[in-house]
């Protein structure tokens, strides 16, 4: 049995092929690697290219009849850069998720898991979104995000496409067994710039004090990318229960992944001290433009359809990804 893996060469991609191989679903992996690492396709069955390219879907189709699901990862995912460059990530994101879409139902493929983002619901008050709140993307990755859904959702009603979408916020950590990670080596996100000060031996700068929160610092609903990589596992077991084949199911579900609270900045600063010791300091400074003060998903229906609720801490992901940042180190010289 096998499933095809688009973006498997990425930070959530390679996390879900490792989460499938170990239930002893082998990953075909199938990326461009204009992101993709090539050392997180070793020893995996791999194809490089384009998810537009229809011969090379056919021709793993044709390879690979044992498929049983399509997990598709490959996308452009950095929010400023899609404000710089909407043409290229509606390309990427949008157009080519259309291509995808009608090579796998030429193929009989019929059961799709989308990774797709939280990001495009409008917080509620209490900054909690779930599944009925309102749709309000921000940005053209989210749009294009939202848009994907849309299509995939008529392609569905239309062709007997199959597709469960499951929209989540912030990944971090890294594989507990250090397969992969996160690929660069210059993240600009919270826990990422953390990692940076502590080993500078900087202050790690709060960017962002006066929002309206429990704190006065921004909310994320960061989550341990193993529990994501889980959450798409359970979703091709099953698959034919949450969106059942030839009934009078619209063949389409979105499941929301998160974990219910959220953590704020000064939060993650405390658990990111838990982990390696008090002497770690940050200090306040201005927001970065452009910032939110963000939300966190309300994970219940996850919980009903597919019996998963995130394992991890925050301090075991952010154990992962200083473990991962000092192993990519030792890989790269
Ligand atoms: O050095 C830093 C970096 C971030 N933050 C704060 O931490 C919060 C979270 O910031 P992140 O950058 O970690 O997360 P965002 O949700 O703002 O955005 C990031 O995560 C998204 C994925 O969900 C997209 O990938 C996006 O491009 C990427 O910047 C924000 O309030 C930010 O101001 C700091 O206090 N100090």
């Amino acid at each position: 049995m096998k499933v095809l893996i688009t973006g498997g060469a990425g930070f959530i991609g390679s996390t879900i092929a490792s989460v499938f191989a170990e239930h002893g679903v082998t990953p075909v992996v199938l990326d461009s690697l204009v992101t993709g690492r090539p050392e997180f396709t070793e020893g995996k069955i791999f194809y490089r290219g384009d998810i537009g390219d229809g011969d090379l879907v056919d021709a793993i189709f044709r390879e690979h009849p044992d498929i049983i699901a399509t997990v598709h990862c490959a996308a452009l995912i950095v929010v400023p850069d899609s404000m710089r460059d909407p043409q290229r990530y509606y390309r990427v994101n949008l157009t080519k998720t259309l291509d995808l879409a009608g090579h796998l139902i030429r193929n009989g493929a019929d059961r799709m898991i989308f990774a797709s983002t939280a990001g495009m619901y409008r917080p509620e008050p209490d900054l909690s979104v779930s599944e009925t709140s309102a749709l309000d993307p921000q940005n053209p990755y989210t749009r294009s995000k939202m848009m994907a859904e849309l299509l995939l959702g008529d392609l569905c009603r239309a062709h007997g496409l199959r597709v469960i979408s499951l929209r989540y916020l912030n990944p971090i950590g890294a594989d507990p067994r250090l397969r992969s990670g996160l690929q660069s080596s210059k993240p600009t996100h919270a826990l990422g710039k953390m990692i940076e000060s502590y080993e500078l031996g900087v202050p790690f700068k709060i960017t962002g004090v006066d929002w309206e929160t429990r704190d006065g610092t921004a909310v994320r609903d960061y989550i341990h990318v193993w529990d994501i990589a889980r959450a798409f596992h359970e979703a091709a077991t099953r698959f034919d229960t949450v969106v059942p084949p030839l009934s009078d199911h619209p063949g389409y579900e979105v499941i929301n992944l998160g974990t219910g609270g959220g953590t704020t900045v000064r939060e993650l600063v405390t658990a990111f001290r838990e982990v390696v010791g008090d002497a770690f300091r940050a200090e306040d400074a201005p927001a970065r433009p452009g910032d939110v003060v963000g939300a966190f998903v309300r994970p219940d229906k996850a919980w009903d359809l597919l019996r998963w609720k995130p394992e991890y801490t925050i301090e075991d992901a952010i154990r992962h990804s200083l473990e991962w940042a000092e192993r990519r180190r030792a890989l790269a010289t």
